[in-house]
């Protein structure tokens, strides 16, 4: 089952709070995510380090790279929810953990069993008030607010149709979408996604990441999301943070993922080809590390 934003931290932290300038008129807002110098250790192993990347206030960002480089562990550096080994992070202008009332998080998961039995409206109803999950929530005015706000979020994904319905039988799109409205609950303004395109057929991925981009243009929500192919949300991303060779770089796609950009991250040579159909393809990636179980295709694409 999808967990909900707000997890705890485990272990001492190496991050410190900022004193983040407020916005005013004529200044730019202040990055609603930024790692700084930031390392993350794991198993006795570097994942990256000397990493400063940022995602600016309402920006819609992918976080890119080959299996196993530590884009799952880059979401949750941001969510507090491992301490860094060097440098910072602040979210929001504070400790990530200060800030996760405001984060929503949909993590890394496969489809839900076809025997799931619970209706996709209660899996939305979980964001709102996930820890009394499996109780009757009281009577009244809370009730009534609770269900008009998840008619709300229903809607707001496009997924009134079919949100009664066991999420289960639900297809992997519609699941994302109701996991999507989960992750809305609290009104958050960061949205952190752990590939939610994965396993989406084209159209469906499509669909998917107009919604997110929609979200992010709307609310205002600063979006990260991990994603496995870069394609289907190329023309809507602000932004990409892509890690690769234990480090990363953040910027606009069309500065980011370039053959000379990759290549000194990679340092390695490397090539960015554009398809006959406008699809960015690189080529000469190394393996990524062998610790790492690879359930993706392994293909070229970003
Ligand atoms: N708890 C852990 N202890 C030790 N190593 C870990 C732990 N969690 C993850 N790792 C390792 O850290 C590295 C980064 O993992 P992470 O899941 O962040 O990669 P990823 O880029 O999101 O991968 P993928 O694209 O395959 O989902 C991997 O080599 C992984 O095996």
């Amino acid at each position: 089952m999808a967990a909900v934003a707000h997890p705890r931290t485990d272990g001492a932290s190496a991050e410190v709070d900022a004193a983040v300038a407020p916005v005013s008129a004529g200044r730019p807002a202040a990055p609603a995510v930024m790692f700084e110098g930031a390392a993350v250790r794991l198993g006795g192993r570097m994942v990256w380090s000397g990493v400063n990347v940022e995602a600016g206030a309402g920006e819609f960002v992918a976080i890119l790279g080959p299996n196993g480089v530590g884009k799952s562990t880059l979401l949750k550096a941001a969510l507090g929810l491992l301490p860094l080994a060097a440098g910072r992070v602040v979210v929001l202008g504070r400790h990530p953990g200060r800030a996760r009332t405001e984060v929503g998080y949909l993590p890394q998961r496969r489809s839900f069993d076809p025997s799931v039995r619970i209706r996709g409206l209660d899996i939305v109803r979980l964001g709102l008030d996930g820890h009394r999950w499996g109780l009757p929530l009281p009577g009244g005015d809370r009730a009534r607010t609770a269900r008009r706000r998840v008619a709300e979020l229903v809607e707001q994904v496009g997924a009134t149709g079919y949100a009664h319905q066991p999420i289960g039988r639900l297809s992997g799109g519609e699941q994302q979408r109701l996991l999507i409205a989960q992750a809305l609950a609290r009104r958050p303004r960061l949205l952190l996604l752990d590939e939610p395109l994965d396993s989406l057929d084209p159209p469906n991925a499509a669909s998917v990441a107009t919604l997110i981009r929609t979200i992010c243009q709307t609310a205002g929500v600063t979006v990260l999301m991990v994603a496995h192919d870069v394609n289907p949300i190329l023309s809507s991303l602000d932004r990409v943070i892509y890690l690769a060779g234990g480090g990363a770089v953040s910027g606009p796609p069309a500065e980011v993922i370039t053959s000379a950009t990759l290549s000194r991250l990679y340092q390695a040579p490397i090539e960015v080809l554009t398809t006959s159909d406008g699809r960015l393809v690189v080529v000469g990636q190394p393996e990524p590390p062998a610790v790492h179980a690879d359930r993706h295709d392994g293909t070229g694409h970003l």
